[in-house]
């Protein structure tokens, strides 16, 4: 059988769900709303897994999933060398979301990157301690402000209610995803104009790790009942 793991709840799931029905593949929940078990309509050969968003990268990589739906970002927050391990198979179109890097609305001198490379030397000289910037997205924010020349700071940890470290004062900057805006506005945050890290979308993935002598020929049929180019694995 080829798997594939699917969002097991939350924002990604029925969107996922439609996206295939829209395709001619019916895939849905079975059981109570409490249990984790799924099938597939129309297709043979195929079965799902239900998983965390955020798990899937790793089933992906270890190849213990063929394919999966998961964002983009977090494929690449969570597998390093991410081309290596994941061939992307479509782009889905929902699960917009962008990870960006914002600061204290009241910074008024503090508008890009650079601005915020100068504000982080002279914090540390004030402060005697790095800038802190919270995330739960380390990777990507280190190696985005690398590539940007910003050194003059530190990571701090944070999985979840990221806009609130600026204000309870565990950090000074935050790296998160946004879609409305809404969240960092509440919290008296903007975006640096050239702060745009990833804009991350539900993405439909194939792992190159897992065993494909058996399932190659499903994902060629898959694929065409899909409309996808088969993936060079
Ligand atoms: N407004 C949003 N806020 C956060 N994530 C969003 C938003 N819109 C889309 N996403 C995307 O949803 C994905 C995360 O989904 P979700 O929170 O359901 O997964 P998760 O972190 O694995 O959750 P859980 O572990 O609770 O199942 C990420 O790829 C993220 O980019
Ligand atoms: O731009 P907006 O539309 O306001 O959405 C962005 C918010 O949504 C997400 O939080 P989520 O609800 O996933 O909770 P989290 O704090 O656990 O990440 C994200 O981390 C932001 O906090």
């Amino acid at each position: 059988m080829l798997k594939l793991g699917v969002p097991s709840k939350g924002r990604l799931m029925e969107k996922t769900f439609d996206w295939f029905a829209e395709r001619g593949l019916r895939l849905a929940r079975t059981g109570t709303d409490r249990e984790y078990a799924a099938a597939v309509e129309g297709f043979e050969g195929l079965e799902l897994v239900l998983l965390s968003a955020g798990e899937i990268p790793r089933e992906l990589a270890a190849g213990r999933i063929h394919l999966g739906v998961t964002g983009s970002d977090l494929v690449r927050e969570k597998l390093a060398d991410w081309p290596a391990q994941v061939a992307e198979l479509a782009p889905m179109g929902f699960g917009h979301a962008d990870l960006i890097i914002a600061v204290p609305a009241a910074w008024a001198d503090v508008d890009g990157l650079e601005d915020l490379d100068a504000v982080a030397a002279a914090f540390r000289r004030a402060q005697g301690h790095r800038l802190r910037i919270a995330t739960k997205y380390h990777r990507l924010t280190r190696d985005f402000l690398r590539q940007a020349g910003v050194a003059d700071y530190q990571l701090v940890d944070s999985q979840g209610a990221t806009e609130g470290t600026v204000k309870n004062l565990t950090a000074e900057a935050i790296a998160d995803i946004t879609s409305s805006g809404e969240t960092l506005r509440a919290n008296h945050l903007k975006i640096l104009s050239d702060g745009l890290i990833h804009q991350s979308q539900a993405t439909l993935f194939a792992a190159r790790a897992a065993d494909w002598t058996e399932e190659g020929a499903t994902l060629a049929r898959l694929c065409a009942a899909l409309g996808l180019e088969p993936p060079a694995l």
